[in-house]
């Protein structure tokens, strides 16, 4: 791979992000953030209003905002930036095991030490996190985090801008309704409407 990418952000994921580019050999121009930085080794281009200064067709860019729950903040990066005519590249670590017909819409995120089986489908701006497993013919929607050490099981549906918690794990055939989000650890065994918050073993419904 030899592609000039800006990362937008410069926080904890952003610096996964970073690693990550450059173990696939990706030329990282710099991060675009309201400020500097205090750990991001690379350059510093100013906030996001610097992107001015590169062409659309000179640079990709790569998502470095990660989420804890609303994916809010993600997807409205990846909208902004999109709507300006910037693409997203697509990240799959090389530590990552990824099935040769799994599918990637674009700006999707592959973390290192994360496996991803046959039939698998994932929209724009997935984040798939460290050491996640996504087994066969899951489909997930646009935005949609599955964060570090998560299981799901085949033929999970996963709707977009939803949370997958720290270690949650998702047994066979279950689907998540868009916005929601599941809670560290929490294993969820029976289908989860949109915009709702599951947390613990069996997962259940909290009301916000
Ligand atoms: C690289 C990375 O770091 S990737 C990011 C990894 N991190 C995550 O995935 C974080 C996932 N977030 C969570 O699990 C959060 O606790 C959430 C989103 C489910 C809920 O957060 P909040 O909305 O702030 O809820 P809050 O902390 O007020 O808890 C509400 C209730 O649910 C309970 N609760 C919250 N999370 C959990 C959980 N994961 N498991 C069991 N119970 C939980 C709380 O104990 C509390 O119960 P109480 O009302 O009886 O006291």
């Amino acid at each position: 791979m030899s592609l000039d990418v800006i990362i937008i952000g410069g926080g904890g994921h952003a610096r996964v992000v970073l690693d990550t580019l450059r173990s696939m050999q990706a030329n990282v121009i710099g991060y675009l953030a309201p400020t500097k930085a205090s750990r991001m080794p690379v350059e510093y281009l100013g906030d996001d209003s610097s992107i001015r200064k590169y062409s659309s067709t000179d640079v990709e860019l790569a998502n470095g905002l990660g989420s804890v729950g609303s994916q809010n903040l993600r997807s409205m990066v990846y909208n902004r930036f999109k709507e300006r005519g910037y693409r997203f590249t697509t990240l799959i670590h090389p530590a990552a095991i990824v099935a040769a017909d799994a599918e990637f819409e674009e700006g999707c995120q592959v973390m290192a030490g994360s496996v991803v089986q046959t039939g698998v489908y994932c929209g724009e701006n997935v984040l798939i996190n460290t050491r996640a497993g996504v087994d066969h013919d899951c489909t997930i929607g646009a935005n949609t985090h599955v964060s570090v050490g998560v299981t799901l099981s085949g033929d999970v549906s996963i709707g977009s801008h939803v949370h997958l918690g720290a270690g949650s794990t998702v047994i066979q055939g279950i689907s998540i309704g868009d916005y929601s989000v599941v809670g560290a650890g929490a294993v969820v065994i029976a289908d989860v409407g949109s915009d709702q918050t599951v947390v613990g073993v069996p997962a259940r419904r909290i009301v916000k």
